[in-house]
């Protein structure tokens, strides 16, 4: 795929979802939990930060360890409570001055170098006004391209105590984006079993040798 010009690029601010209570991983702070020695949100930042013109982070706990750790600025939600990630991107939408935003979750870090192309290409194709990732069998509704004028359409959606994605974007012309070629790029790591299993496939190919009795 093409890469995306500059100056498409430039109108892109992407935010690293990480606003969630981490419930399925005891409570931890999905995005500091250390993948590979690192901290899973900064897996997510190595790939989308070539992709998009700035990058910013949600989240509701440890904001100052998030904007220490990936030097970059930090947003709450638009609603306390932990109410979901569509309130996260409400937070990012209040915040940003670009007419895109990419909004991509903490707990992806396997996401593709291109992400920003395929979703964009797709938004525009369609003249949509979202764009989400389709894996071939599923929506990732956290994964997503949208115009920053949707910010009204959402937050009237969230006032009105609506919570799912899904049903958002039934209120919106969107668009899925096919990925579904490399829809191992989207694996979610949600509990410690998950995170155990990408730590061994992301170990060097000699180490998971040496432990192979
Ligand atoms: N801003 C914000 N993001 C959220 C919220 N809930 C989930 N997310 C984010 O949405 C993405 C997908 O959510 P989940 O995988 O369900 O993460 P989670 O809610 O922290 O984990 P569970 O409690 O186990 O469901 C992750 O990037 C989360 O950080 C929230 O209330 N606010
Ligand atoms: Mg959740």
């Amino acid at each position: 795929m093409p890469p995306l010009p500059p100056d498409v690029r430039a109108r892109i601010t992407a935010v690293i979802l990480a606003g969630g209570l981490g419930r399925r991983m005891g409570g931890q702070d999905k995005g500091l939990t250390p993948l590979g020695g690192r901290p899973m949100a900064a897996w997510v930042l190595d790939r989308l930060q070539p992709q998009v013109g700035r990058v910013i982070v949600n989240a509701n706990r440890n904001q100052d360890a998030y904007g220490r750790l990936l030097g970059l600025p930090v947003v709450g939600d638009r609603l306390g409570g932990f109410q979901g990630p569509l309130a996260g991107i409400a937070g990012a939408l209040a915040q940003i001055d670009t007419p895109l935003l990419l909004a991509t979750p903490c707990d992806g870090p396997l996401l593709p170098p291109d992400l920003a192309e395929r979703l964009y290409r797709a938004l525009s194709t369609a003249r949509a006004d979202v764009a989400v990732v389709h894996d071939g069998e599923r929506l990732h509704p956290v994964f997503a391209l949208l115009r920053t004028g949707v910010r009204g359409s959402l937050e009237a959606f969230l006032a009105a105590g609506e919570r799912k994605a899904g049903h958002w974007l039934e209120r919106t012309h969107w668009v899925a984006a096919d990925c579904a070629d490399i829809a191992d790029a989207f694996v979610n790591v949600n509990d410690a079993g998950a995170l155990a299993a990408l730590e061994t496939r992301l170990r060097p190919p000699a180490a998971q040798r040496s432990t192979t009795p």
